[in-house]
């Protein structure tokens, strides 16, 4: 079946710390974290800011994480206070919280990868 397999890219700046990790990583320090985003699907849909379908999602929606953290993005904050707690604050678990919000933005049938880069040489992928 055909399909769209749309991408976006961008950064937001923010601090953490591992929780109970033995050395530099359990103390607060900050990334320039780099998201890139995959949606695919093989219809389009209308967003919240268009109401024609011809979008597989609208930019606008799935990069919310580039937005300040008082306007619900997770730029220019401490991590370890906004992630709820069952998400640590490891590369690995920033992508899935990244995945689990963006999904709720979503149609259902837009399946969605997220890629997150703590440093331009390490970066984890999720998806399911
Ligand atoms: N699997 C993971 N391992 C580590 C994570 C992570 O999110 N997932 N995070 C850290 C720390 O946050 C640390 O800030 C990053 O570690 P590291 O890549 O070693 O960072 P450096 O800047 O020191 O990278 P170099 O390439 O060595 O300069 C640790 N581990
Ligand atoms: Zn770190």
């Amino acid at each position: 079946m055909p399909k769209w397999k749309l991408v976006t890219e961008f950064t937001f700046d923010s601090a953490h710390y591992i929780k109970d990790y033995d050395g530099p990583c359990g103390r607060m320090h900050g990334h320039t974290y780099k998201v890139r985003l995959e949606a695919t699907s093989s219809t389009l849909h209308s967003s919240e800011y268009c109401p024609h379908p011809v979008m597989v999602a609208d930019f606008k929606t799935l990069k919310w994480a580039k937005q300040d953290v008082t306007k619900g993005g997770l730029d220019h904050c401490v991590l370890n206070e906004v992630l709820p707690p069952e998400y640590e604050t490891t590369a690995e678990m920033i992508a899935k919280y990244i995945y689990d919000q963006t999904k709720q933005k979503l149609p259902a049938e837009v399946q969605l990868k997220v890629r997150v880069s703590e440093t331009p040489n390490s970066w984890v992928e999720y998806q399911d």
